[in-house]
């Protein structure tokens, strides 16, 4: 077996909040390159929490409170996420882990055209780049995800949330990071935008062999393009395994009631508006 790109082990958050919450429950996990990671599981489940976790974005009161995230570079060298800061950290975020959010098309600045917020990523990270050759990349990369690169003197409202979304994936993209976190990328899109998105970033995948740690409420879509898939309970990982043995063989109770809600995956009677309550032992 190869070693994993990204290894969580029993990772634990909790919001200092007067009355903390453990957001996240020694949840581990693992990652390998190229792969695509789904996370499944209801609304405050703490799927948004641990992603932010392992981009080191999360803000106070959030707190990490024990566990590891291990991180194995190219050279076959591993590092602690969590033990990076200042510079570090900056170069680490773009260059090696990227990430696109939920409603991060409206994260674009309103009075910088697409070519200027492109080109600061370049600007940040590669200083050598000429004025020229950072134009070209944006360029490229427009063009990589389907936008003619005639958008790059655009500015974000004159585009459409599906194409201001492509904008951050270039973005996301533009130091060839080798895990990218999407946190409902594509949500806030209509279904047709959403679908072209999902089989472009499984396209940018093959081509580029990244891999994605992938949320999404739609368990369908996860199911679709994941080739692992964790089931989150209220900040546990309560189970992870390949689609098709989810599918055919789910272990755990919740995975079963989250299927049901999706009659078209099992051909079983839908499950609506009930909330799963844990079995005892479950
Ligand atoms: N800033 C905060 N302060 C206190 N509690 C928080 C904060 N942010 C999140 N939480 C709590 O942490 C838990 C996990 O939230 P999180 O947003 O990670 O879940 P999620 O599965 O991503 O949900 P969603 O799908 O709705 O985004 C929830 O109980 C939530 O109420």
């Amino acid at each position: 077996m190869t070693e994993p790109l990204l290894s969580i082990r029993d990772l634990t958050v909790e919001y200092q909040t007067a009355d903390p919450v453990r957001a996240v429950k020694s949840v581990s996990l693992r990652i390998d390159q190229g792969e695509i990671f789904g996370l499944a599981g209801e609304s405050g489940c703490g799927k948004s929490t641990l992603a932010y976790a392992v981009t080191r974005l999360l803000q106070p009161p959030a707190e990490i409170v024990g566990g590891s995230i291990e991180w194995r570079n190219q050279d076959g060298s591993t590092q602690e996420i969590l033990d990076l800061d200042g510079p570090n950290l900056r170069a680490f975020r773009w260059s090696e882990i990227s990430m696109v959010f939920q409603g991060a098309m409206n994260a674009l600045n309103p009075v910088h055209t697409v070519r200027s917020q492109i080109a600061d990523i370049f600007i940040d990270h590669k200083a050598g780049l000429s004025r020229r050759e950072r134009t070209a990349r944006a360029a490229e990369l427009l063009k990589t995800v389907g936008i003619d690169e005639r958008r790059l003197n655009s500015y974000p409202h004159e585009l459409s949330g599906g194409m201001r979304q492509r904008v951050m994936i270039a973005m996301a993209l533009a130091l060839r990071p080798r895990l990218i976190v999407m946190d409902e990328p594509t949500t806030a899109l209509d279904v047709v935008v959403q679908r072209n998105i999902i089989e472009q970033i499984n396209m940018l995948r093959t081509q580029f062999g990244f891999a994605v740690l992938f949320i999404t409420h739609d368990l369908g879509l996860l199911l679709e393009i994941s080739d692992r898939v964790g089931v989150m309970l209220s900040g546990e990982l309560v189970e992870q395994a390949p689609p098709k043995v989810l599918l055919e063989n789910p272990s755990h109770d919740y995975t079963r009631h989250l299927l049901r809600s999706f009659p078209s995956l099992r051909g079983d009677a839908p499950v609506t508006g009930t909330r799963y309550v844990a079995q005892k032992g479950a």
